[in-house]
């Protein structure tokens, strides 16, 4: 396969319907699903030349973590509805690619089990732990050990869920539940009315009264950086910085929660303003095309997630599609720099891009 398009159409053959919706859908209207991708479509590169690109490194430290480029792979739900060695299978993949992995807390195998996976396959593999912060701090406390304990490198704190959005997909499909067999095992044993293995158990984990100072709370918990995901706003960034996280990243959950919100891609030239860089900017959403890396860095980011391509990856081919996925896109955002005149994620400057 050439494309990330061409992973999704086998993915979909491939996939029971509703999972495919499930993966594939946004909230409500879709506008923002569509525009995260779109967004990109409208911008132009302007290359420099003459650079002498050769030996080009793509690798970058992130808050301790090395990566061999700049493209992680987003925390995405529930990888054993796409193939059944689901989380083990992506978490091989990433660390055979030298890349972050970014575990999503509602993962259908336990984290512990997940780096073991990892490290089968690179000694000190780069993974990150997505959270949602749940108003019982004692059991939130008590997965954050479990994580350290695992050897993850830094907690994503999602911002943007308050509430979950509404996927008119799922209500269609009547997707609500994991099928049996399958559960969300970092949120086994959580307590006596949570048992954590269902999806509509798992939307009542997300806590409407989270606020800046459950975040000084988990700072206070864990000596591992915390970075927050899910901000589009200028002043949520310069807050940010101003309460001591280390890292943000700019999304929009691509597109499933607040619909009519912009492109990420279009709100970052504004929070890289913002942050000024005082910390690192993470940016996912749309991300299909090396260029589309290319524009991302150039315009502020440090680094890009990509989540939906992982998932048709994992689909289409379990460990073998992730990690065809990731050296695609690799070798897509390592052409699309060479073409750029740079040498290193770096290199890329804003006046480079044009709308
Ligand atoms: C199927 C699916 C599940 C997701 N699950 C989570 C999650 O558990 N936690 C989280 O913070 N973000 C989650 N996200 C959001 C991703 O981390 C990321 O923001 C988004 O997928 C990026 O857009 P892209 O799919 O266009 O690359 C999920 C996204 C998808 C598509
Ligand atoms: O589906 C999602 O986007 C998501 O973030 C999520 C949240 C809770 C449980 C499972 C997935």
């Amino acid at each position: 396969m050439r494309t990330i398009a061409e992973f999704e159409a086998t993915a979909r053959e491939r996939l029971d319907p509703a999972h495919y919706d499930y993966f594939a859908g946004g909230a409500q209207d879709e506008i923002t699903l569509r525009e995260n991708e779109e967004a990109y479509k409208r911008l132009r590169l302007v290359p420099r030349v003459l650079r002498g690109s050769d030996k080009r490194d793509l690798s970058v430290d992130l808050l301790g973590t090395p990566s061999s480029m700049p493209i992680l792979v987003a925390p995405t739900a529930f990888h054993r509805l796409a193939h059944p060695d689901g989380e083990l299978a992506t978490a091989r993949a990433a660390a055979r690619a030298g890349t972050i992995m970014i575990v999503s807390m509602a993962s259908t195998t336990a984290i512990e089990d997940i780096a073991a996976a990892a490290r089968e396959v690179a000694p000190d593999p780069g993974l990150w732990f997505q959270l949602y912060l749940q108003p019982d701090l004692e059991f939130t406390e008590a997965i954050v050990r479990r994580a350290e304990n695992a050897g993850v490198k830094a907690f994503v704190v999602t911002v943007d869920s308050p509430v979950l959005g509404r996927r008119e997909r799922d209500d269609r499909n009547a997707f609500h539940d994991l099928p049996p067999g399958l559960a969300v095992e970092n949120l086994r044993n959580i307590g006596e009315n949570r048992s954590g293995g269902t999806a509509s158990h798992v939307r009542d984990i997300v806590m409407s009264a989270l606020n800046w100072d459950h975040i000084a709370w988990l700072r206070s918990k864990t000596r591992l950086p915390v970075l927050i995901k899910g901000l589009l706003h200028a002043e949520d960034a310069r807050l940010a910085v101003h309460h001591g996280v280390a890292g943000i990243v700019v999304s929009n959950h691509g597109g499933r929660q607040l619909d009519t919100v912009p492109a990420t891609i279009d709100v970052l030239p504004e929070i890289a303003a913002a942050v000024g860089g005082a910390l690192p900017v993470l940016l996912d959403g749309g991300i299909r095309r090396g260029t589309d890396v290319v524009k991302a860095l150039a315009l502020g980011a440090d680094a890009v997630g990509v989540g939906r391509p992982v998932v048709w990856g994992l689909a289409a081919g379990g460990r073998e599609g992730v990690s065809e996925v990731l050296e695609m896109l690799r070798a897509d955002f390592d052409q699309a720099l060479a073409l750029c005149g740079g040498r290193h994620p770096a290199d890329l400057t804003p006046d480079q891009v044009r709308r």
